[in-house]
């Protein structure tokens, strides 16, 4: 589903943020993206959505080689690729529905088809109760599982997510991360990148480690997928 071939990405005026990674992720697979601060984890994400291009090597998402999509592509690429950030980055002068329908709205659907895939999306996080409350009135977990429904509303087939629980506290961030999970059980290749090293030990799944732009290791942990 990704395929990294030699990819190395060196910002404008900057160092080398990314040196040579390669790796694979196959379709249905979740795995955690880990490393020190500056090792290079949002940089690899953004490569995958299309936000930054690499220096050197190639990025495949779905067979599709990302340095040959031209331009005109690009929106079709993102709608197979849902982002969840740390920071929700949720509009809060409108209700969760709107929210949600964003990225639908942005693509065209007509407003029986957007109505129909918010509330499937809302469901898929248990928030449906909530549709036309204000972001701004739900807690944290709440927040960030609109911003979960909002990545997932146009069922994409890859999920990233960076730092989805920064400011949760160990019991909330538990419950976002099955929510990651069950998005995997049903066929959603789904990348988190992370420092919460205790959450991903219980997590048992396959973990790739960045060290300075270079990835250092590549681990299966426990026996699940
Ligand atoms: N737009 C940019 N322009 C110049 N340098 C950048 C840019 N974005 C990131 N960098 C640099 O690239 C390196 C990798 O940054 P990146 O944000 O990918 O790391 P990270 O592992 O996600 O860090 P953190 O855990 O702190 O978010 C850092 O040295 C950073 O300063």
């Amino acid at each position: 589903m990704v395929r990294f071939d030699q990819v190395s990405k060196r910002y404008a005026g900057g160092k080398e943020a990314l040196s040579g990674v390669s790796f694979e992720l196959d379709r249905g697979e979740l795995a955690f993206l880990t490393g020190h601060s500056g090792a290079g984890k949002s940089t690899l994400l953004k490569l995958m959505m299309l936000m930054e291009r690499p220096s050197r090597g190639q990025v495949f998402v779905d067979g599709q080689n990302l340095n040959r999509l031209r331009q005109g592509q690009v929106p079709y690429h993102r709608r197979k690729v849902g982002v969840v950030f740390q920071n929700h980055q949720l509009l809060f002068d409108r209700p969760v529905y709107d929210n949600v329908a964003l990225p639908l709205q942005i693509a065209g659907y007509s407003p029986l088809d957007c109505a129909r895939r918010v509330r499937a999306a809302l469901d898929s996080v248990g928030l449906l109760h909530l549709e036309q409350r204000n972001p701004i009135e739900l807690s944290g977990g709440e927040q960030q599982r609109v911003g979960i429904a909002r990545a997932v509303v146009n069922k994409p087939s890859l999920l990233l997510a960076d730092e989805p629980t920064g400011n949760l506290d160990p019991e909330l961030s538990a419950e976002i991360m099955n929510l990651f999970v069950r998005f995997q059980q049903v066929g959603v290749t789904v990348l988190i990148a992370t420092h919460d090293i205790a959450l991903i030990e219980r997590m048992g799944k396959r973990r790739l480690i960045l060290d300075h732009g270079q990835m250092g290791g590549d681990l299966h942990v426990g026996n699940a997928g």
